[in-house]
C-alpha cells in the first residue's frame, strides 16, 4: 500500500491530507483522509508553530510515496512548506498548476497558465466525483465560481472577494462602518438588515448568493443546466446556510464538501505517478 500526501496552499490557510492507495477517489465519506489538517498562513509565519507542524506531520505519518501540491500564495510559501520536510526532499514534489493536463478535462480559459491552480484542482476534484454539469464554488479568501460541463469542459468562472474580504473592505474604506461581526448564532438572512451589522453581513451574503444564482442562470442559458453545486472553502457552511434561504438556489442540488481541491490534487497525482 502506498501513501499520497497533498497540500493546498491558499491565501489564508494551508490545508493538507494524506490518502492510502487502497482508498477510492469517488468516496464521499467524511473520514476519507487517513491524515488531514490545516493551519492559517498567519500561524505559519511563526517559527515555533512551523516546527510544531513539521513534527506533527512527520511524526504522525509514515513517509509518503508521492507528494502533490498547488499554491496560489506565492513561491515563498512553497519554499517555506518544503523546508519543513528536509527528510522528504528526495521525493518528487509535484506541483499542479492551472495548465497541468488532466485526462478527460480541458479548460476554455484563454491562457490556462493564468488559471488559479486551486480552481483547476477543484475542477479536477469535481470531475473525480461525477460527470455532470457542475458549479464549483470555493468560498475562501476569494469566492470562485467555475462551471464544469458533464462533457469535461471547464467553461471558465468568476472571482469575487470572499465574505471576509468584502466585509473588511467596507470597514477599512469608510468612516462609519465597523468590521461586521458574524457570531455562530447569526442566522441566515432572507430579509433586509435592520441594523448596521445586519445590513453589512446581509449585503455581503446577498452579493455572494446573487453571483451563484447568476452563474446558475448563465449555465442554463449556455445549455449546461447545473445538476450539482459543490461548495468548498472556509466559508462554505455560511454560504450553504444562506443558499437555503433563496428558493431559486435551494431548488438546486447544493452540497458542501470539504477538501475538493485536495481531492483534485489526489486525482491528478494518481494520473501522474
Ligand atoms: N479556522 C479558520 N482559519 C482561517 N479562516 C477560516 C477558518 N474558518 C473559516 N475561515 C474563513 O475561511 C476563509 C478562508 O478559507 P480557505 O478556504 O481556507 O481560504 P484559502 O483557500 O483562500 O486559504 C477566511 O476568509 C475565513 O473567513
Ligand atoms: C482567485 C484566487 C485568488 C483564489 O485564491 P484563494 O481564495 O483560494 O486563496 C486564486 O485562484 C488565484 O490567484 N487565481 C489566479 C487568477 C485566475 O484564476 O484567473
Amino acid at each position: 500500500m502506498s501513501l499520497y500526501l497533498v497540500f493546498d496552499i491558499g491565501n489564508t490557510r494551508l490545508k493538507w491530507a494524506a490518502v492510502e492507495s487502497t482508498q477510492n477517489i469517488a468516496d464521499r465519506n467524511k473520514k476519507l483522509w487517513a491524515y488531514s489538517g490545516s493551519i492559517s498562513n498567519q500561524s505559519f509565519q511563526s517559527p515555533e508553530l512551523r516546527v510544531e507542524l513539521s513534527d506533527y506531520i512527520s511524526k504522525t505519518m509514515p513517509k509518503p510515496d508521492a507528494i502533490g501540491f498547488c499554491c496560489v500564495a506565492g513561491d515563498t510559501a512553497i519554499q517555506n512548506l518544503r523546508s519543513l520536510f528536509p527528510q522528504w526532499q528526495d521525493l518528487n514534489w509535484k506541483q499542479l498548476t492551472g495548465d497541468s493536463p488532466y485526462e478527460g478535462l480541458r479548460t476554455l480559459y484563454e491562457d490556462p497558465s493564468q488559471l488559479g491552480a486551486d480552481r483547476w484542482a477543484g475542477v479536477i476534484g469535481a470531475r473525480a466525483l461525477s460527470s455532470t454539469n457542475t458549479l464549483i464554488i470555493n468560498a475562501g479568501t476569494a469566492t470562485t465560481i467555475d462551471l464544469l460541463g458533464g462533457n469535461g469542459v471547464h467553461y471558465g468562472g468568476w472571482i469575487l472577494p470572499g465574505l471576509n474580504l468584502m466585509q473588511e473592505s467596507l470597514s477599512s474604506n469608510t468612516a462609519q462602518l465597523p468590521l461586521a461581526v458574524r457570531s455562530s448564532t447569526t442566522a441566515a438572512q432572507a430579509s433586509f438588515g435592520m441594523n448596521t451589522n445586519g445590513a453589512m453581513t446581509g449585503g455581503c451574503d446577498a452579493a455572494q448568493m446573487g453571483a451563484i444564482l447568476r452563474a446558475a442562470y448563465l449555465a442554463k442559458a449556455m445549455n449546461h443546466p447545473v445538476e450539482r453545486i459543490w461548495l468548498d472553502g472556509g466559508n462554505a457552511k455560511i454560504l450553504a446556510n444562506e443558499i437555503k434561504q433563496f428558493p431559486e438556489l435551494a431548488a438546486l442540488p447544493v452540497e458542501p464538501i470539504e477538501g475538493l481541491v485536495l481531492r483534485g490534487l489526489w486525482a491528478w497525482l494518481l494520473q501522474n505517478l
